[in-house]
């Protein structure tokens, strides 16, 4: 028919060669799908040129730049992240393009490595795994050797109660967690009715004993936790940040760690990505570090593909998309 070939016509860069394979079978279905040979910014300037769709799977920036180099043609972006600091939202808008991104799919692995992060820097593994390697592992049964802290009885603050924050909540609830603040832009009834306090960022800072961090990277999250915030926490808090390294003064918590300012940190997530192999985090013993591996699992990645090739066919097919991105 006349719509098919019209749609068959219709072109879509998937521009990660790293991408699961159900995506390239959804879209391949309807439309012609090219791979890019590499998801490094120069490759997809090139590979990007007089696509309808962008199915972006990288960090690199969505700009201008990418913008102009895919010509107006362009309807469609999905991004296979929840996170979409990476794209300037004002040029996207601009030119009319529909934006989505992968929400909910990846919850539950998220909250998995906060918890992942929570447990090891409370009870201090790197600290415990180096004093088995190092032959410094105190022989005779000291009592008081490698006391770390419990979640149980604890004071959780959750800097963003958004679907990521809520999935944390309910897994702290389930290792006894005596109270939960959180902050955020206003209190949310669904929260309260679960008995969870909404304070603002001081008094969070003041009264958690672990203080996660699951707000998207703005303007108003950039560089929330400064050297003040760290001096404003209990001595044996512990900050988990799974969003964003900009959302922390990385030097700032350097600082507050090696002073013993706060008891310790687990971040998924740092300043830069890839981090320096010469990095001061990776020197101190109360810092818990994955790189930045939150939704890294099998069925996860599966699944935010799918989504993403979904919100493409949704998008290019003139439908509603399933989870678009609010645009400025
Ligand atoms: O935003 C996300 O989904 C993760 O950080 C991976 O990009």
């Amino acid at each position: 028919s006349p719509t098919t070939e019209k749609m068959s016509r219709l072109k879509i860069l998937i521009a990660n060669p790293t991408v699961p394979q159900i995506a390239y079978k959804l879209l391949a279905d309807k439309y012609e799908v090219t791979t890019s040979t590499s998801h490094d910014r120069a490759a997809i300037l090139k590979d990007v040129r007089g696509v309808d769709a962008l199915f972006w799977a990288t960090h690199n920036r969505i700009d201008k730049e990418i913008l102009d180099a895919a010509g107006p043609q362009l309807k469609v972006i999905g991004t296979m992240s929840v996170g979409y600091n990476h794209i300037d939202l004002e040029e996207v808008k601009a030119r009319g393009i529909k934006l989505s991104n992968t929400p909910n799919v990846l919850n539950g692995a998220v909250a998995d490595i906060a918890m992942l992060l929570a447990l090891a820097a409370a009870r201090r593994y790197p600290e415990g795994r180096q004093h088995i390697e190092r032959g410094t592992w105190v022989k005779e049964f000291d009592t008081q050797w490698m006391l770390g802290q419990d979640i149980a009885g604890s004071t959780i603050g959750i800097v963003g109660l958004g679907r990521i924050g809520q999935t944390i909540a309910k897994r702290l609830q389930g290792f006894d967690a005596h109270k939960i603040l959180y902050t955020g832009h206003k209190e949310k009834p669904q929260a309260k009715d679960l008995g969870y306090e909404f304070v603002n960022l001081d008094e969070l800072a003041r009264r958690s004993d672990f203080i996660f961090l699951s707000a998207p990277l703005t303007n108003e999250t950039m560089n929330m936790c400064n050297e003040a915030f760290f001096a404003k926490m209990k001595k044996n808090g512990i900050l988990i940040n799974i969003s964003r390294g900009q959302l922390v003064d990385q030097d700032a918590l350097i600082a507050a760690l090696k002073a013993g300012r706060i008891f310790a940190a687990g971040l998924d997530v740092m300043i830069p990505e890839p981090l320096n192999t010469d990095s001061e985090l990776l020197k101190l013993p109360n810092v818990v570090l994955t790189p930045h591996i939150g939704s890294a699992t099998g069925n996860t990645r599966n699944a935010m593909a799918k989504l993403t090739a979904e919100n493409i066919l949704a998008g290019l097919a003139g439908e509603e998309l399933i989870s678009p991105v609010p645009l400025p």
